[in-house]
């Protein structure tokens, strides 16, 4: 499996050599914002479109992704099967190939994620400078994966300086400073746009209200920066504004980037009642700056909400420096996975394997280097299996 992904890995590189420089145009199509049910049941009612087989099993994209990817995939696919959770996976490659000169992935998996609705994807890697654009974000922006929603909760029996850590990030995640849209002025002069538009913008606000609500949070708190871009992180603040007004009981406030960044690492745990929300690469950086607080990003899963399909993913890349070794901590992409079985209903599994991982990370001995342990992957995943 692991060869497979390197020739994959491999052959993307080669063509990303050929690749002719591409611009990363998003859609400019107006959104539609359909709202969200009020209680989390029914929002997944809402949300979930994707159907039982006459098996009784649910079909589920899975993307297993570069690095670590393969590693930290199995360990899913292993604890998923000992829990008996019922889905089947159709794992699909995401290798981007020339289209009539355009950078695209392959229909299939685009089909796969279209038909079944919801996906489990390990990381991407991405080329720096020249090469094909982050297929991450080509999926978000392919399937309208508008919100990124990323939880950073402290984990029992891990002792960092904060025990108390409760954070909720909800990232916009199609336009902002990841738009792509750059071009060179003149030799030596580049321009890159950062894109707002008010159609994302209050999807995702809206989104962020409604979350707060759904997870019992007081407060909604957008992070901007809006005293030096303040066009587009105005749009944004001025949005965010509007949209508190349709939320009576949510209280909501603003705060500059730079000073929550400082908050946060000071004592994250005055942040715990809030709701997070920001434009795009705010909240990539911080969900990594976040993910340090707890223990590091083999803890933090995330997932990608969309309206017709949503992505689960952990919050980390694919780890290249220790890709292939077996010492990734595959819980980060867990609990992402836990986040998708709770988005499709399958509570009760769910909430069974989030436990044994609990247990195993509170007990100590069988866990990953990352975490202070050594553990490989493997025992890590087969001391949940025994704790399910
Ligand atoms: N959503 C995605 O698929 C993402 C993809 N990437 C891509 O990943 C590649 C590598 O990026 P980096 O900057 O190195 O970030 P990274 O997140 O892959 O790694 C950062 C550090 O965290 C460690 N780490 C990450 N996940 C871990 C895990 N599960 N267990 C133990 N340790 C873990 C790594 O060993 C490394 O020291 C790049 O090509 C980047 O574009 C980066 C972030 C997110
Ligand atoms: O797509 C990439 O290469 C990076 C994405 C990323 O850092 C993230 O989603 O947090
Ligand atoms: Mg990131």
């Amino acid at each position: 499996m692991l060869v497979g992904r390197c020739v994959a890995a491999t052959a993307r590189q080669q063509f990303t050599r050929q690749a002719p420089r591409q611009l990363y145009r998003p859609a400019f199509a107006q959104v539609q914002w359909k709202g969200y049910a009020t209680t989390p049941e029914a929002e997944k009612v809402a949300k979930f479109k994707g159907q039982k087989g006459s098996d009784g099993k649910y079909m589920v994209t899975l993307i297993e992704g570069d690095g670590i990817g393969p590693e930290i995939s199995q360990s899913v696919k292993d604890i998923f099967t000992a829990a008996d959770v019922p889905i089947k996976w159709e794992s699909v490659d995401v290798t981007p190939r020339l289209i009539d000169g355009k950078t695209s992935i392959p229909q299939e998996a685009i089909d796969s994620v279209t038909r079944n609705s919801v996906a489990l994807k390990g990381p991407l890697a991405t080329p720096i400078g020249k090469g094909h654009v982050s297929l991450n974000l080509t999926l978000r922006r392919t399937f309208n994966l508008f919100a990124n929603v990323r939880p950073c909760k402290s984990i029992a029996g891990y002792k960092t300086p904060y025990n108390n850590v409760d954070l909720s990030l909800i990232r916009e995640n199609t336009e902002g400073e990841y738009s792509g849209i750059e071009h060179v002025v003149v030799d030596g002069v580049v321009q890159s746009i950062k894109l707002i538009t008010r159609a994302a913008s209050e999807r995702v606000l809206r989104f962020a209200f409604q979350y707060a609500q759904d997870i019992g949070k007081p407060k909604v708190r957008a992070v901007h920066k809006a005293t030096i871009m303040k066009m587009s992180d105005g749009l944004f603040l001025s949005i965010a504004r509007e949209v508190s007004k349709d939320f009576p009981n949510v209280e909501f406030d603003a705060e500059l980037l730079d000073n929550a960044c400082l908050k946060i690492v000071s004592d994250p745990t005055p942040y715990n009642d809030k709701v997070l929300v920001m434009p795009n690469l705010y909240g990539d950086i911080l969900s990594d700056m976040c993910a340090g607080l707890i223990g590091g990003l083999g803890l933090t899963p995330s997932g990608n909400i969309g309206d017709e399909c949503s992505i689960f993913e952990a919050v980390h890349g694919s780890a290249p420096d220790i890709a292939g070794k077996g010492l990734a901590n595959p819980t980060a992409l867990l609990l992402s996975s836990i986040m998708m079985l709770q988005h499709m209903g399958v509570t009760q599994h769910a909430d069974r394997i989030r436990e044994a991982i609990f247990k195993t990370l509170a007990e100590g001995r069988t866990i990953t280097g990352d975490l202070g342990g050594k553990a490989k992957t493997a025992e890590y995943a087969e001391a949940v299996i025994k704790n399910l």
